[in-house]
């Protein structure tokens, strides 16, 4: 930890020369960073809210790993303006998608506490899907985009399962845009110190396109489905999207050999991914930013992926009216196009996404 910090929270009058990762949300990558980072005694601040924060006021991150749990205590606040934000610190976002516009609002123009604001810092984008890179280049100069695979898990405020060790996820990393080109090392440097197998990558929006085929599955597993339909659905959705993607002249980066070996964790069930579990806690959805963004891209080109907007719209309805996961059958056309077998081919031309599925 460096000498100018107490935890992450800066000493008065002192800008620490390496800054500190100012980590907003402290859900399942949140909580786990600010714990991995404290540990290995890099300066971190976690601006929770609600719940989170109290719980992890008074008791630290619970981080539940396979060989046994372990709470770490950590520098956690309820704003931005308490973490005193300096010049040299780095913002981390870790709030979904769909809370990324009003996160990063909320933050951007509050004062850096020796001059400028907050937009000024280097902001750090963790999300899924395609969006969040955009909506902090209209405040952050410097964006650097990470694409993370971990099998964590987060149910309870405070509490984060993350079942592999010791290396516990990957984490790809690249700058949105020149401006940010010269953080790339040390935002993977970061990464590795927090126990991920980090790397630099050319070009972050064809890592996170991949990513994204690979989060359909998130939005599949939560309907009321078998492994072996589940399975089949998500390829059709994801060969739908790989199309579109094709047809729009998107790159999408190769695909990468699985997770880091996921170990049992008592009381823990593996596999149900990031949307279950935002399900499951009864908090919103990141749906329309997952499988949505495919209904964005189609509706922007004139296209259609009726397999992404049903997926969407019976997702959005089930989470509009509360339900858990499991509460709505799999929607009736990707249904069908599990039951016909028909699925989109990546070259398939823009009129062949509709013709294929149905
Ligand atoms: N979970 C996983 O294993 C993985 C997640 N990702 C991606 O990482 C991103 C983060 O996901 P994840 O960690 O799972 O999300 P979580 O829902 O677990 O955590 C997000 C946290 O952000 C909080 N939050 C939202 N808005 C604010 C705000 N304005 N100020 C402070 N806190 C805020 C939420 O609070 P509240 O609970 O009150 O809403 C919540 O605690 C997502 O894009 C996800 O797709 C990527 C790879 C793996
Ligand atoms: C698919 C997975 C687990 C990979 O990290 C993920 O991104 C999520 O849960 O949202």
């Amino acid at each position: 930890m460096s000498a100018d910090a107490v935890g992450g929270r800066r000493a008065p009058g002192v800008v620490s020369a390496g800054g500190r990762r100012i980590i907003v949300g402290a859900g399942a990558l949140g909580a786990l960073l600010a714990a991995q980072w404290t540990g290995a005694g890099l300066p971190a601040v976690l601006v929770a809210r609600g719940a989170a924060r109290d719980v992890i006021d008074e008791r630290g991150v619970l981080v539940r790993r396979p060989h046994g749990d372990e709470r770490i205590a950590v520098d956690v606040v309820g704003s931005i303006d308490e973490a005193e934000p300096a010049p040299g610190d780095t913002v981390v976002l870790a709030v979904k998608s769909q809370d990324a516009e009003q996160a990063l609002a909320a933050l951007a123009w509050r004062p850096l506490v020796s001059g400028g604001v907050v937009a000024d810092l280097p902001v750090v984008t963790l999300q899924n899907g395609l969006a969040t890179e955009d909506i902090a280049l209209r405040r952050f100069a410097r964006v650097v985009g990470v694409s993370v695979a971990i099998a964590a898990s987060h149910l309870r405020p405070g509490e984060v399962v993350a079942p592999s060790w010791p290396t516990l996820g990957t984490a790809r990393v690249g700058a949105v845009t020149g401006a940010a080109a010269e953080l790339e090392p040390r935002v993977s440097d970061d990464l590795a110190s927090a126990g991920f197998a980090a790397s630099v990558v050319a070009d972050i929006a064809a890592t996170k396109r991949r990513k994204l085929l690979a989060n359909l599955r998130n939005v599949v597993e939560v309907f009321d489905v078998d492994d072996a339909v589940r399975d089949a659905a998500t390829a059709s959705v994801r060969d739908e999207a790989a199309a579109l993607f094709d047809c729009l002249g998107l790159d999408v980066a190769p695909a990468e050999a699985g997770f880091v070996p996921v170990e049992q964790v008592p009381g823990h069930v593996p596999g149900r991914l990031s949307t279950w579990q935002s399900l499951e806690r009864g908090a919103s959805v990141e749906s329309d930013f997952l499988v949505g963004e495919l209904v964005l891209l189609a509706r922007r080109a004139g296209v259609e992926v009726p397999l992404a907007e049903a997926v969407q719209r019976d997702l959005g309805a089930l989470a509009a009216r509360g339900g858990r996961p499991g509460a709505a059958p799999l929607p009736s056309a990707l249904a069908a196009a599990v039951r016909g077998g028909s699925v989109a081919t990546p070259s398939a031309p823009a009129a062949a996404l509709a013709g294929a599925t149905t």
